[in-house]
């Protein structure tokens, strides 16, 4: 049987660094554990921009489609702010998501003991903080027409509209109500049902999906109420399931609870491929950050996160993907700490290498 294949986007900014430390990851789970990927990798983004005059050529669009997953670092930077809306890095990474059908985007919001005085919320507050949002990625306003800025009279308007099926609010719903069955069966969806006819309808889907999962406790929670109910307390929470924009705010606001953007993991996932694997891209949350590209700060661990859920959700491996989350955990409990993380005096910050470096020994002790 032939190995299972992985296409690697590294993309802008940050994303070939923190990427160059998964693929260590990668090739150490080849040597110790006899996992073995079929690894190739290609360009997204402004990157793929300066090669081939687009975010996304079709060839890298089409290998995307017919590789087991694929695992993106990041894409943007200010070098394209001006390039032509359809041209952007950004309309790569959403072409990927929208071709795939990556409906459900799954973002684990997790506060590792050793971070918890870090977070800029109180301790009690955050310390064992275990929550999965998860968010519809490939409707919603990021996709509805119409879309676009118009002349109208004397002065131009933008438009951008929120349209959601039926069957798209189902399917995302199923995926939520799926997890939380296999989670603490807890699910709260957040809407805008009060001003948003769209959110009257993702209310009413949600809800019928749910007559299904009778032993799910569901609740309705207005989007902004939700906001901030994540600071207040978070929680009350387990799985949070809610649109496409909605679930792209809400999920940086809970990435601070772990204490940094660059620790937040997710998975977008859509229906099961001919090898009943489902598609899948897995990605960091954060962006290129060009504040510190090439500068060796970077936080490599969302990144890597990114792949433990590859592992889990694409390869069915749960258990190495607990071994490398494992890693993580002790290389943070040992003090361990990239720039982003450093809140304690007199600790030396290591680079983005010296942290893949440091996981790695914490995997080899692992075996
Ligand atoms: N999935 C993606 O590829 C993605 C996601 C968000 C933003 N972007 C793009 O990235 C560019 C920059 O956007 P932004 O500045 O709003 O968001 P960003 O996530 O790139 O950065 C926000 C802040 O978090 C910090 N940060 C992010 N990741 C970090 C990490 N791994 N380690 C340490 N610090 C980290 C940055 O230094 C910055 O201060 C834009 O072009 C945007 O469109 C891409
Ligand atoms: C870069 C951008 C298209 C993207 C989004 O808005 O979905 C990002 O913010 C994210 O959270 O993945
Ligand atoms: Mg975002």
């Amino acid at each position: 049987m032939s190995n299972p294949s992985l296409l690697i986007l590294p993309g802008d900014g940050i994303g070939p660094e923190v990427m160059a430390e998964v693929r260590k990851i990668i090739d150490w789970f080849g040597t110790n554990r006899g996992l073995q990927f079929d690894v190739s990798e290609d360009l997204v983004g402004g990157a793929a921009y300066d090669i081939h005059g687009k975010p996304l050529s079709d060839e890298t669009m089409a290998k995307a489609q017919e590789v087991d997953a694929v695992l993106l670092g990041a894409v943007g930077g200010p070098k394209y702010d001006d390039l032509d809306f359809s041209l952007k890095p950004e309309r790569g990474l959403l072409r990927l998501r929208k071709e795939m059908d990556l409906y459900s985007n799954l973002r684990p919001a997790q506060c590792f003991d050793a971070l918890a005085d870090f977070s800029s919320l109180k301790k009690d507050i955050v310390a064992g903080l275990d929550i999965m949002i998860v968010r519809e990625l490939t409707s919603g306003v990021y996709f509805g027409e119409p879309r676009g800025i118009f002349e109208e009279g004397n002065e131009r308007v933008g438009i951008n509209t929120q349209r959601y099926t039926e069957s798209e609010i189902e399917r995302a719903a199923r995926s939520a109500f799926e997890l939380a069955m296999r989670r603490n069966k807890k699910l709260c969806s957040m809407e805008k049902a009060n001003v948003m006819e769209s959110g009257i309808l993702w209310r009413e889907v949600v809800t019928r999906v749910g007559a299904e999962y009778p032993e799910v406790e569901l609740s309705h929670m207005y989007a902004d109420n939700g906001a901030m109910q994540l600071v207040r307390a978070p929680k009350q929470f387990d799985v949070i399931v809610t649109d496409n924009l909605f679930g792209d705010v809400l999920s940086d606001c809970a990435a601070m609870l772990t204490g940094s953007l660059g620790m937040l993991p997710s998975a977008s996932l859509g229906a099961p491929m001919a090898n009943g694997r489902p598609k899948a891209m897995y990605e960091p949350v954060h962006g290129s950050a060009p504040d510190i590209t090439g500068q060796g700060k970077a936080n490599p661990i969302a990144c890597i996160l990114s792949f433990a859920m590859a592992l889990r959700y694409s390869f069915d491996q749960g258990d190495e993907a607990g071994r490398l989350e494992a890693a993580i955990e002790k290389v943070l409990a040992d003090g361990v700490r990239t720039a982003d993380l450093l809140a304690d005096e007199g600790v030396e910050p290591v680079s983005t290498s010296e942290m893949g470096d440091a996981i790695l020994a914490a995997l080899d002790e692992s075996v």
